[in-house]
């Protein structure tokens, strides 16, 4: 069992507050992510669970065990780290072998387990290579492969394949997925890449300036961000988020380009969010010469992005401005004007403070 608990722990440098009283648990075998902006915490809460920080208060468990005195050797969790700190005078096949060599592993029982995650990395081809003839994303596998060589209780990554380009992130990070499935090991990992926490996580703490926002399973807290914050954190387009007043029966924002006719939404919503996807966007006037019941004033597209499957409109509303993802490539131009309008039950309630309001 390899779950990691923190209970309330806290981080200063100096007068810096970065870990702010942090409590969470990661399950044993699961796939978790620390998803936020830079200087968020991410890689501090790695280091505590190392142990090459040590907590101000609070306490760090892990597999039950109470570790903040323990050393990081004896805590037996692995690290691929942001630089990939290969050793450039060994082959790759070194490198990787290097933490068994280390621990003074049988040669048998080195070559077995090398073997194995050389395959599992797709990398046996490029063993006898040194790291400088390697691409970064073959340098990038072999880090990984060196972490992910030894067993140890639980695997830790920092944005392990932000060095990469686009699509060999996509590649690799189906891949880490696969191979902690196979692995069936506790794996921590911090991106600040949205999409890759929503892709690869079973579960994801959004941090802000060192404190935890929101804990859940990625669609959880897509479909039910706790605040604005996090509500543009995840997802792209970002959700929109408008100013709203109460009208007719419901809510209006966007200067009356949105009528959102919920009866239920609550008195003290002062912004709705609306997902560019739950938006739907259509001629002005309606074909019958006259608008929507539910949709408001028309809006300007103000900008089309086609991106083949789907097309990014940017609408505007007096000084409001928001966008709306439609699928295929619609025939809308730049400067017509549209009726845009959203589901009741689509919509999210933020009151003052910014915070979550239920319906
Ligand atoms: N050794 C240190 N001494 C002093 N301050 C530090 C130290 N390490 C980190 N910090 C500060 O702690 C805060 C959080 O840093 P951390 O690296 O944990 O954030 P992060 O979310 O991982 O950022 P990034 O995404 O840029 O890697 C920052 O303000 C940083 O300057």
């Amino acid at each position: 069992m390899a779950d990691i608990v923190f209970r309330n722990v806290t981080k200063r440098y100096g007068d810096t507050l970065v870990v702010d009283d942090a409590s969470f648990t990661v399950n044993d075998n699961e796939f978790f992510c620390f998803f936020g902006p830079p200087l968020s915490g991410k890689s501090t809460i790695l280091r505590l669970v190392l142990g090459l920080e040590t907590p101000d208060t609070g306490e760090i468990l892990i597999g039950g065990r109470p570790v903040n005195t323990v050393s990081p050797a004896e805590r037996n969790v692995a690290m691929v780290f942001q630089n990939l700190a290969l050793f450039p005078h060994m082959s790759a096949r070194d490198n990787v072998r290097f933490p068994l060599v280390e621990r003074r592993i049988a040669e048998a029982d080195i070559e077995k387990r090398v073997a194995d995650v050389a395959a599992k990395l797709h990398i046996g081809h490029i063993l006898h290579k040194p790291p400088a003839q390697l691409s970064g994303g073959e340098r990038q596998r072999v880090a990984i492969a060196r972490a992910l060589v030894r067993d140890p209780n639980a695997y830790l990554m920092d944005d392990p394949i932000s060095a990469l380009d686009a699509r060999l992130r996509e590649e690799t990070r189906v891949e880490l997925k696969r191979i902690q499935r196979e692995l069936g090991k506790t794996l921590i990992y911090v991106t600040h890449d949205q999409e890759e926490a929503m892709s690869v996580a079973d579960g994801i703490a959004i941090l802000e300036n060192g404190s935890i926002r929101q804990i859940g399973a990625p669609a959880e807290i897509y479909d039910r961000p706790a605040s604005t914050y996090v509500a543009r954190l995840l997802g792209s387009p970002m959700m929109n988020i408008l100013k709203s007043v109460r009208g007719d029966g419901g809510v209006e924002a966007a200067e009356g380009a949105i009528r959102i006719a919920d009866k239920a939404a609550p008195a003290d919503a002062v912004e709705i969010g609306l997902r560019p996807e739950d938006i739907k966007v259509r001629p002005w006037p309606d074909r019958d010469g006259t608008s929507d019941g539910r949709a408001g004033r028309p809006a300007r597209v103000f900008e089309v992005e086609p991106l083949g499957g789907y097309t990014v409109v940017t609408l505007a509303a007096g000084q409001a401005r928001l966008r709306a993802l439609l699928r295929g490539q619609p025939d809308i131009r730049p400067d017509a004007m549209v009726a845009i309008s959203c589901e009741p039950g689509r919509v999210h309630y933020f009151g003052q403070s910014g915070g979550a309001l239920a319906r």
